[in-house]
């Protein structure tokens, strides 16, 4: 294996790409650290406060103080690229995650893999983006936590610690990106936050989890394999990503959101559509003009937790103009649509590339 170095243990180690590695051990896999805040490096005054703290504050060096053991699992590079609420991730900040993952981990041979700390609430999307983005078997794990650092029972560290494991895995590898929270290995191309409080959220209801954590071993139940609906899309040469919009659908929704997201530069519409991306029938009628008279797409999602909008749904002129979102929930949706774009991609394309996450 190219990962071990004739080094003394507890050395400080700086590679070729600049990434400085403390307490470095020669028999131990390379794992880099991209801290970019989140409820895992909150503060609160309050240890009982589990609302109304401070996201996004310590640093991941002060953070990894706390947890020694993790240097006995990995050395660890750590990074701090960001230090926020996730609400405040954007695009532009993904691109040069991608960019960094994909120069510094995966096409570097000493090293294993990459964590990403991440705030709970948009963790799904920056998980799914990498996903998307990255072209890599090492893998690149996302974790966070749903307790600040300060609570008594912060699930932080454990979560951090179990991440750096399970990207220092070999079993781990070809396997997409990955989502580690309370003990669980959630594939990101699925996984969503589905309790905003409780540290049981993030699931795949309907694939599952790929694998679980005891005493810090990780267990996949199946072999390594890549789901049906995954795009990796190229962003080598992508320096920013177009606007798309996510429109909710409601009884009484009214045909003006949509043609105010275009005024406003919106290069892509997601609906999140009752049931299988239902929407009104003048609503739907607003979509056809949208997509034949602005050459703007418009993917149809769901705005259940589970299901798909099947492209059997569509018919006559709907077919030619709505893509079905299929398995992809509105923000997954959202983010595949932008990339589509950056790509350059058209309507047919965006569509084939949909039908992969579509079953009818
Ligand atoms: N649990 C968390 O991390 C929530 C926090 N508001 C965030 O997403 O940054």
């Amino acid at each position: 294996s190219p990962l071990i170095y004739p080094r003394a243990a507890n050395t400080s180690y700086t590679n070729s790409n600049g990434l400085t590695f403390n307490h470095f051990n020669g028999s131990l896999p390379n794992v880099t650290i991209l801290a970019t805040g989140g409820t895992i490096a909150g503060t609160s005054d309050d240890k009982t406060a589990t609302a109304g703290y401070k996201s996004g504050d310590l640093g991941i060096n002060t953070i990894l103080s706390k947890i020694p053991d993790i240097f006995n699992v990995a050395n660890i590079a750590a990074v701090q690229a960001h230090n926020v609420n996730s609400g405040d991730i954007s695009s532009s900040l993904l691109l040069n995650l991608t960019h960094t993952l994909q120069t510094q981990v995966c096409d570097d041979p000493t090293m294993s893999g990459a964590v990403i700390t991440h705030g709970t609430d948009t963790l799904e999307e920056s998980a799914f983006f990498i996903d998307a983005t990255v072209n890599c078997g090492k893998p690149i794990v996302f974790v966070g936590s749903m307790r600040p650092s300060t609570a008594v029972s912060a699930d932080g560290p454990m979560n951090l610690l179990q991440g750096v494991t399970v990207a220092a895995d070999k079993d781990s590898k070809d396997r997409g990106a990955l989502v580690v929270l309370n003990d669980r290995i959630v594939s990101a191309l699925f996984a969503t936050k589905t309790s905003a409080n409780t540290m049981d959220t993030f699931k795949a209801y309907e694939q599952g989890s790929l694998g679980f954590i005891v005493s810090n071993k990780p267990y996949f139940y199946y072999p390594a394999v890549q789901a049906n609906a995954k795009h990796v899309v190229d962003v080598f040469n992508v320096d920013s990503v177009p606007r798309v919009d996510i429109l909710y659908a409601y009884e009484d929704m009214q045909v003006d959101s949509i043609y105010s997201a275009v005024k406003n530069g919106a290069k892509g519409i997601v609906i999140a559509g009752e049931g299988a991306g239902g929407v009104s029938t003048d609503f739907g009628s607003a979509i056809n003009d949208i997509v034949a008279n602005h050459n703007i797409p418009v993917v149809l999602s769901h705005r259940t937790v589970n299901g798909e909008v099947p492209t059997a749904d569509f018919t006559g002129e709907s077919a030619k103009t709505k893509i079905a979102s299929g398995m992809f929930n509105p923000q997954q949706s959202r983010i595949m649509l932008g990339l589509l774009l950056a790509e350059k991609k058209d309507l047919t394309e965006i569509r084939e590339v949909f039908l992969k996450a579509t079953v009818a």
